[in-house]
């Protein structure tokens, strides 16, 4: 980890309910004062009970998707601008489980980023191989393209976080190895200096995700050019999550 503040965001994926909310205010009363950045992503619906069970806390909110429309006859979707009404900070797009079921495209997910930003929230763009992509040796490759191709034109350090995770390493228990995420974190922190200036590309957040445990995170964290997590299983539980917000104090 560098001198960057260090974001650990947790994503509840499709988990959760109001009684889920004891595990916000029981994580708000063992990290009252974290000394990097915390974030919940609940389901939508969820958006505002959580904006409220975390008002007053160090806890930020974010959405796990947006439409790239502000408006209009898209059913089932939620605009970046309700998102950020409802008092969410941040949204994740391109996560591989909507890539995978949703078939969004680079191109879409950008489109998203891009309405992320318009809306004032902080687009997370999510990042990764396959299984089969890595047994290929293409690991590098999928991360640099989707990384170009997924990023708007207009991000900046403060605006945008990257989340590399590699597909076969999420809810699966097994991790990359430090190596591994060593290499690629440091390719994609030398690609974003391509695609943004020389000072957004050192500032911007790279977070690593796929099996992220109390257990494993300090280890992580130790690599340099990782500056937090994207949780998901180990967000669920208020204890889980707070060891892994520990580790990156
Ligand atoms: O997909 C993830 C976060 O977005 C990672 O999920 P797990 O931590 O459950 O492997």
């Amino acid at each position: 980890m560098s001198d960057i503040r260090p974001l650990i965001a947790g994503n509840w994926k499709m988990n959760g309910s109001r009684a889920a909310m004891a595990e916000v205010s029981a994580l708000a009363a063992a990290h009252p004062a974290p000394g990097c950045d915390v974030m919940l992503c609940p389901p939508a619906p969820l958006l505002p009970i959580m904006v409220e069970a975390a008002s007053g806390t160090k806890i930020a909110v974010g959405a796990q998707d947006c439409h790239a429309n502000v408006s209009g006859a898209h059913t089932g979707d939620t605009s970046a601008t309700l998102i950020a009404e409802l008092g969410a900070t941040a949204v994740i797009v391109g996560h591989s489980e909507r890539r995978a079921d949703h078939g969004e495209t680079d191109a879409a997910i950008a489109a998203k980023a891009a309405a992320a930003h318009q809306a004032g929230l902080i687009a997370i763009i999510c990042i990764g191989e396959t299984e089969a992509e890595r047994d290929a040796g293409r690991a590098l490759e999928v991360a640099r393209s989707q990384l170009a191709g997924s990023l708007p034109a207009g991000a900046t350090a403060a605006n945008t976080v990257i989340a590399y995770e590699p597909v076969w390493a999420i809810g699966t228990g097994k991790v990359a190895s430090v190596a591994d995420i060593d290499e690629v974190h440091s390719a994609l922190r030398t690609a974003l200096a391509d695609l943004m200036s020389a000072e957004d590309a050192a500032a911007t957040r790279l977070l690593y995700g796929g099996s992220v445990k109390p257990g494993n995170a300090a280890e992580i964290f130790a690599v340099t050019d990782v500056n937090g997590a994207l949780v998901g299983g180990a967000s669920l539980k208020a204890a889980d999550f707070g060891g892994i917000i520990a580790a990156a104090e």
